[in-house]
């Protein structure tokens, strides 16, 4: 793996230290799919990868490199073909409590209300259906309820939109949503994948302001996959870049890039020139993982 590219000194001594815990190990994780009869397509190759608890990592890459398979392994959805995940240091077999998870979009059940969807997984884990019957389930229900409405109200939605059906909201107020009902079953992890990326750029900017006020305030582990380098350098305090090796008889992604950033947040405005800079670099080390070696070694010649 390319060793971290060492930004400015305050800036390292800013992002989260494994000191805080390993939330999420990569464990030498290989996938691979059969093709055909006798051959297999490696998706991701022996990708090794710690992520401290309270870390926000974005993972780029370019399309088909394996970003979402990697963000369904940790979440237990899929399983590696070789290697192991393991999160807060159990090995992942299944799909667990311990990560909310926000897709692109159609993640609400259409048929409930924005309140029906945000009381639903903390009621399902709490409570089987016979149980309801018990009185406690009145004072639970009363309680997340009223957790649900402090939800909406912090995800900028209004107490009337509590009673609308996911078809009668935009896409920006629907991800919102979405991010409360991960939310509301106190993930310690909360997986993105791609989540703002059906959005218009006003909407989706304020929904990144919103995740990085969500992320200072808790400190939650955070995974967030996207193609959009400018909303990782805004987003992360550290970026994964998946690529494909490229050399002749290799195969499969590796991290080609492990970088960690200020916890301010970067943009153009903000950061000019340096911003530039870093997007171009990530953007080139996104082409292949061989050459991304070389560029980050340069790359941090030329930051000195
Ligand atoms: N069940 C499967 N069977 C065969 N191939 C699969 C399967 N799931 C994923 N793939 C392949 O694995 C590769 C990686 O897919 P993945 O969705 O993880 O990529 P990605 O980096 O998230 O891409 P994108 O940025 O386009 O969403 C793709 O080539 C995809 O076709």
């Amino acid at each position: 793996m390319v060793p971290v590219l060492e930004m400015e000194a305050n800036a390292l001594a800013a992002a989260p230290s494994s000191a805080a815990g390993t939330a999420i190990h990569v464990d030498r994780v290989t996938v691979s799919y059969a093709v055909g009869k006798n051959t297999r397509k490696v998706i991701l190759d022996e990708v090794e990868l710690e992520i401290a608890a309270g870390e926000f990592v974005v993972v780029l890459g370019e399309t088909g490199c394996g970003k979402s398979t990697m963000l369904r392994m940790i979440l237990g959805q899929e399983q590696p073909t070789a290697g192991a995940i393991h999160v807060a240091g159990k090995t992942i077999d299944r799909v667990g409590a311990s990560c909310g998870y926000v897709p692109q979009k159609y993640s609400l059940f259409p048929d409930r209300t924005v309140l029906g969807n945000l009381m639903m997984g903390p009621e399902t884990a709490n409570y089987h259906i016979l149980g309801r019957l018990k009185p406690s389930f009145r004072a639970f229900r009363k309680a997340v309820r009223e957790q649900a409405m402090k939800q909406l109200e912090r995800m900028g939605l209004h107490a009337t939109d509590a009673d609308k059906y996911p078809h009668q909201l935009s896409g920006g107020m629907q991800q919102r949503v979405a991010i409360a009902q991960a939310l509301m079953m106190k993930p310690t992890i909360l997986l993105m994948d791609e989540a703002f990326s059906a959005l218009d750029p006003g909407t989706r900017g304020s929904l990144q302001q919103m995740l990085r006020e969500i992320w200072l305030e808790t400190k939650p582990t955070v995974v967030f996959v996207t193609h959009n380098t400018a909303e990782a350098l805004f987003l992360a305090s550290r970026i994964i870049v998946l690529a494909k090796q490229t050399g002749p008889g290799r195969a499969g992604a590796k991290v080609a890039l492990d970088m960690r950033l200020p916890e301010t947040g970067m943009s153009l405005k903000k950061n000019g020139q340096r911003f530039l800079d870093l997007v171009e670099h990530i953007e080139l080390c996104s082409q292949g993982f061989e050459a991304a070696a070389e560029l980050t070694l340069n790359f941090e010649g030329n930051a000195q």
